[in-house]
């Protein structure tokens, strides 16, 4: 531990007049789960592709597990993990079968694939062709394929766009199992929520480039936005309800039915409303990620 499982230094990936990677600089620490978000065509695919090996870089270094890794390094294959997308599997294949292929590809045992096939919760889907799987399903069936050798260091891509809200946090479980265990994760998303609820370091990228990586907590603190405390019900007396005159109080707006106090303080302002018994229909919005994008950028985040 301790060390750097990925180093990028300078580096520029372009599709003719298109820089999609346009001078990246990005270090993942060993056992951290970092996630690059950014909107459609931010350059997350192509990052992530030149960091995996299959790029060449126009210009820059990419060096993964303290090795180059271009010209394609062979010795890298073993010790990394790459999530194809599901649209790749092969035709007509069980899930079984479809995990064989790739357990024999690295010469893993075959009693393997079901200890694995159980571990993503498919074994009951075993004998199912991978047509017939749902999307979900289909998702974890890829992370099994790209963890069956048990690499040191994962990359999935967008592994959780396309499922409905109940798949996806099926998923966040089985990927932070995966980066319990040890494993460096590197995840694309552009979910502010994913990266803000999975991640350890974020970087956001956009056009390009990376704004800014850190850890979530830090990017949010270091946009020293105000705190927005909603204090729900027309039934509060009127004289009960926040004002101007309270302590670290910035503004008072109001919202259909709710009274919203903008604030730099809002511990003092809680507490004024705890001794006034109005938390029950307290809720307290703290900056998020997208409000670091639109610090960022100008613009508000779209994915
Ligand atoms: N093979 C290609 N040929 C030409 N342009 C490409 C190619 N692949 C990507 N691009 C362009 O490069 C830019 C970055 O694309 P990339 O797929 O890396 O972004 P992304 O952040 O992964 O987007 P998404 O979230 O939509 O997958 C985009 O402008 C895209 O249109």
């Amino acid at each position: 531990m301790g060390g750097h499982a990925i180093e990028v230094e300078g580096l520029a990936v372009a599709y003719g007049e298109v820089r999609a990677v346009d001078g990246v600089d990005l270090t993942v620490g060993e056992g951290e789960f970092m996630g690059i978000l950014g909107p459609n065509g931010a350059g997350k695919t192509t990052l992530l592709e030149t960091v995996e090996g299959l790029r060449r870089p126009d210009a820059g270094s990419v060096r993964v597990l303290g090795e180059p890794v271009w010209p394609r390094n062979p010795r890298l294959l073993p010790r990394i993990g790459v999530q194809l997308q599901a649209s790749s599997f092969f035709e007509r294949l069980t899930a079984r079968e479809q995990l064989g292929v790739f357990a024999a590809l690295y010469g893993v045992p075959t009693a393997r694939v079901d200890d694995w096939l159980e571990r993503v919760g498919l074994i009951e889907k075993a004998g199912s062709r991978v047509e017939d799987l749902s999307g979900g399903q289909a998702q974890r069936l890829s992370i099994a394929c790209a963890l069956v050798h048990e690499p040191e260091l994962v990359f999935l891509d967008e592994p959780t766009s396309a499922l409905d809200p109940q798949a996806r946090r099926n998923l966040w479980d089985l990927l932070r199992g995966i980066h319990t265990e040890g494993r460096t994760v590197v995840l694309t998303t552009h979910s502010m929520e994913e990266a803000e609820t999975l991640c350890q370091r974020v970087a956001i990228m956009d056009a390009g480039r990376v704004l800014v990586a850190d850890t979530p907590a830090a990017l949010v603190r270091e946009l020293d936005a105000p705190t927005r405390i909603v204090v729900a019900g027309s039934d509060v007396p009127h004289d009960h309800l926040p004002a101007h005159e309270w302590p670290g109080v910035d503004a008072i707006e109001h919202e259909h039915d709710a009274t919203v106090v903008v604030t730099r303080d809002p511990a003092t302002v809680v507490a004024r409303l705890a001794a006034v018994d109005r938390l029950d229909g307290v809720r307290v919005h703290t900056g998020t990620l997208e409000d670091v994008f639109l610090a960022r950028t100008g613009r508000a985040y779209r994915a």
